[in-house]
């Protein structure tokens, strides 16, 4: 069974129609990138399947559960979500922000155990923030915090991982060093969904590809059958041509 589905899902933004009639399964391994352009309606898509955005049409299933039935707790054990805000309004360390991602495994008054607190310090040295971890989160650089929220939702270890823009602001080095570290998770058996704006992860991370074309149209399947340069010509209203090396195809855009 998929662990989470879009059954005929329709997502609109006022009157404008996003995504129309959204079939997809996600299974164990499998990892989906999700591209198109600003504005397309990719944060919208995440936010559903995360049980937040309201549908116009059309449902999401969580392990064959229609969402709305799945209590908010069980959600928070089976999808971590991570979102493309990464500032907090009060004052918190990085190691705090960490361990929010332990909450869904708590009860109502216990605290993190030495565990939980050896998990979030081992997600943060994943992504090379071992040092930031009493640092106050306000105080980090834009790809530092984006890196914390990316350990966070590591750290609550859920089966799929929901990830808007997790690469965005980060150095290639640390693009890389994620990519490897997202590899090591889908090798251990979760799903990912991230959303991006560079095709070329996809090749380094990805199973699947859903392409939304923001007048409600998208496409979505294997890689081979959903990446190429025809289609990614049409996403983004650009000429993209390939490149083919080492039996991967690169693709960059045409001057
Ligand atoms: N509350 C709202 N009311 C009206 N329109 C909205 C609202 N929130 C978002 N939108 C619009 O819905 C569209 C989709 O937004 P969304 O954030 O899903 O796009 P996106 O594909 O993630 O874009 P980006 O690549 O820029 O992050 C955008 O045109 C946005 O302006």
């Amino acid at each position: 069974m998929s662990l989470l589905q879009a059954q005929n899902l329709s997502l609109k933004q006022g009157d404008r129609e996003l995504i129309c009639n959204l079939n997809l399964q996600i299974s164990a391994g499998e990892a989906w990138i999700v591209l198109g352009e600003n504005g397309c309606g990719k944060s919208t898509l995440l936010s559903s399947l995360a049980g937040w955005f309201k549908p116009s049409a059309g449902q999401v299933l969580l392990g064959g559960v229609p969402m709305q039935q799945v209590a908010p707790l069980q959600r928070a054990k089976q999808l971590a979500w991570q979102t493309q805000q990464d500032e907090c309004p009060f004052p918190l360390t990085v190691l705090e922000k960490t361990l929010t991602g332990r909450h869904p495994h708590l009860s109502r008054w216990e605290w993190e155990s030495a565990a939980d607190l050896a998990l979030a310090q081992q997600q943060l040295a994943r992504l090379d923030l071992q040092g930031f971890a009493e640092r106050d989160l306000a105080s980090l650089s834009g790809g530092e915090r984006r890196r914390v929220s990316l350990a966070t939702a590591l750290t609550q270890q859920a089966p799929l991982m929901l990830l808007d823009e997790p690469l965005s602001q980060l150095d290639l080095r640390h693009q890389q060093q994620a990519l490897a570290v997202l590899r090591e998770e889908l090798a251990a058996g979760r799903s990912i969904v991230m959303v991006s704006h560079d095709p070329n992860h996809a090749a380094q991370l990805a199973t699947h590809a859903l392409l939304l074309f923001g007048d409600g149209t998208w496409s979505a399947g294997v890689l081979v059958e959903t990446l190429n340069t025809k289609l990614l010509s049409r996403l983004y209203h650009h000429p993209v041509s390939a490149i083919e090396q080492n039996g991967s195809s690169w693709f960059v855009p045409m001057r």
